[in-house]
């Protein structure tokens, strides 16, 4: 973080949220490569790997005990219980890095998504829908990683999770991956220069113009 230009501001806090297969961590990534000043959150969680995940790149890894105990500790800005697996939010990598100026996205679920809106109202919560419930399935056949009872699973809740995206911002449509992409930054875009405004305003630059 440090070779980064360091803002005095706060960053905003962004959720993304998705039914498994929507294509979220896809669309973030793609995101995260046209610009520097986004981070994402690398979530703790007990689910095992899958092939061709890195251990503190793709997850924090690690056992149920493990978790549980930085649980007790109140490591967690927000954890859930998702398809039978633990995930959590590092409270402290939050605050640094929106303490650092930077945006940061948690990739989290509906149940996570709620516990930081009560936390951080000011939270810009954005929902990611596929096309239909056939793509979903194509998209996880097609991705490979996860086994037939796993994908069965994941469909099976996938409409009652969607049915939570009346509780986010905005909502996103995942059908033609690059117009997704760009309502995605457009989302980005518009809420940056609101900031921006903001801090003009508050700094007193705007001023000259009313002379
Ligand atoms: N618009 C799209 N059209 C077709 N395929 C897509 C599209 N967006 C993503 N995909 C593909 O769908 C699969 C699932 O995408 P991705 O892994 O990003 O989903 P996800 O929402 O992050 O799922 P999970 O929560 O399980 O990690 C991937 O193989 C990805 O390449
Ligand atoms: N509440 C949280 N949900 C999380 C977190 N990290 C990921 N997730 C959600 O879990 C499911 C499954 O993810 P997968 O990578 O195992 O396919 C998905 O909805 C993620 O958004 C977290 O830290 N907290």
């Amino acid at each position: 973080m440090t070779e980064l230009h360091v803002s005095a501001a706060p960053g905003t806090l962004y959720i993304v949220s998705a039914p498994s297969g929507a294509g979220k961590t896809s669309l973030v990534k793609a995101l995260l490569d046209s610009t520097e000043q986004i981070r994402v959150s690398v979530s703790h969680t007990t689910r095992a790997m899958r092939p061709g995940e890195v251990d503190g790149v793709n997850y924090h890894f690690v056992a149920r005990e493990e978790f549980l105990a930085m649980l007790e500790q109140d490591a967690f800005l927000e954890h859930a219980e998702v398809f039978g697996n633990l995930y959590g939010t590092s409270q402290r990598w939050v605050e640094q890095t929106l303490a650092a100026g930077l945006d940061l996205i948690l990739e989290i679920d509906w149940q996570g998504a709620q516990q930081v809106r009560r936390l951080m109202p000011h939270a810009q919560s954005i929902f990611i829908l596929p096309p239909s419930q056939e793509a979903l399935r194509h998209r996880l056949d097609n991705r490979g990683q996860d086994s037939e009872a796993i994908i069965e699973q994941r469909m099976r809740e996938a409409v009652s999770e969607m049915s939570h995206y009346v509780e986010y911002d905005y909502v996103v449509i995942n059908d033609q991956f690059s117009h997704a992409l760009e309502d995605l930054k457009a989302i980005f875009r518009a809420r940056q220069l609101h900031q921006h405004a903001q801090q003009r305003r508050h700094a007193g630059l705007l001023e000259c113009l009313l002379r």
